[in-house]
């Protein structure tokens, strides 16, 4: 006997349609996507394709107009706790301390305070924040506030990270920096988060960090084409094969 393990993950024929100018348009056409527990997938596609539509699916932010997300084989109804999110614009409430962001899901749970306190403790030194706890995001760089969006995510314990665009705010530099950072969290036995997946629109940042790359079309979307990296990490920028990746991602989205 065959025993099928069901998929962690899994977007199933998933349509969504938008009320654009009075009329309802089409965003999404019949996307499928299955998703492995433990892996660290990118989507990318054209601007305005629909991915940061799809991970609002994923999380239950959205309720697609057909089809459904199924997590651990169950149609997943609602905003799935076991997910969190780090957008691109950070998303920081600039009248709250860096301690008081990170621990805001907390609060909302109602946990004793000194729970909370160790849990947001814990996090910002993961994410190197320590001697920050009481600085305002007006007071941080760019790579210090993702750091608060990223430590706001983990504190909640999710098993998986979804990333909308999470280095696109960044100068190069910080953005190679918190890749790796991302990275080391991601493989850390001490993190929740098993399982990753972020949206970018560069493509060598969905090679450097990825077990998988989902190439989506233009709208309506759907996926063109999944291409696994099996490259050895830490990853080289300078491996032969990662230009021929690179140029193989690029032909299908342009
Ligand atoms: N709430 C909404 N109402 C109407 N149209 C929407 C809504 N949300 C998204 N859209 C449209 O759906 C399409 C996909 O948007 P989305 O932001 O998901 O794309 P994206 O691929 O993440 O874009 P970008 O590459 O610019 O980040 C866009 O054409 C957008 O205008």
């Amino acid at each position: 006997m065959v025993i099928m393990a069901e998929p962690f993950l899994e977007l199933s024929m998933i349509s969504q349609e938008f009320l654009e100018e009075g009329r309802n348009n089409l965003a999404i056409r019949d996307l499928s996507l299955s998703i492995d527990e433990g892996e660290f997938v990118s989507i990318v596609g054209p601007s305005g394709c629909g991915k940061s539509t799809l991970l609002r699916i994923l999380q239950g932010l959205i309720s697609p107009t057909r089809g459904e997300v199924l997590y651990r084989g169950s149609p997943s109804l609602g905003v799935n706790g076991d997910m969190g999110m780090v957008f691109q614009g950070f998303a920081l409430f600039p009248w709250m301390t860096v301690r008081e962001n990170v621990g805001i899901g907390l609060v909302a749970q109602g946990l004793p305070k000194s729970e909370i306190s160790r849990s947001v403790a814990f996090y910002i030194d993961k994410v190197g924040l320590e001697g920050y706890e009481e600085a305002y995001p007006r007071e941080l760089s760019g790579g210090m506030k993702q750091r608060v969006g990223i430590a706001r995510a983990l504190c909640m314990e999710p098993a998986i990270l979804l990333m909308d665009e999470p280095f696109s705010n960044l100068d190069a530099l910080t953005s190679l920096t918190l890749r790796d950072e991302v990275l080391m969290l991601w493989q850390d036995p001490e993190m929740s988060v098993r399982t990753i997946i972020m949206v970018t629109h560069i493509i060598e940042e969905a090679i450097l960090m990825s077990d998988r790359v989902v190439v989506l079309s233009r709208r309506p979307t759907h996926v063109v084409e999944e291409i696994s990296v099996d490259l050895r990490r830490p990853r080289d920028r300078r491996h032969p094969d990662f230009d021929r990746l690179s140029d193989r991602i690029f032909s299908l989205i342009s």
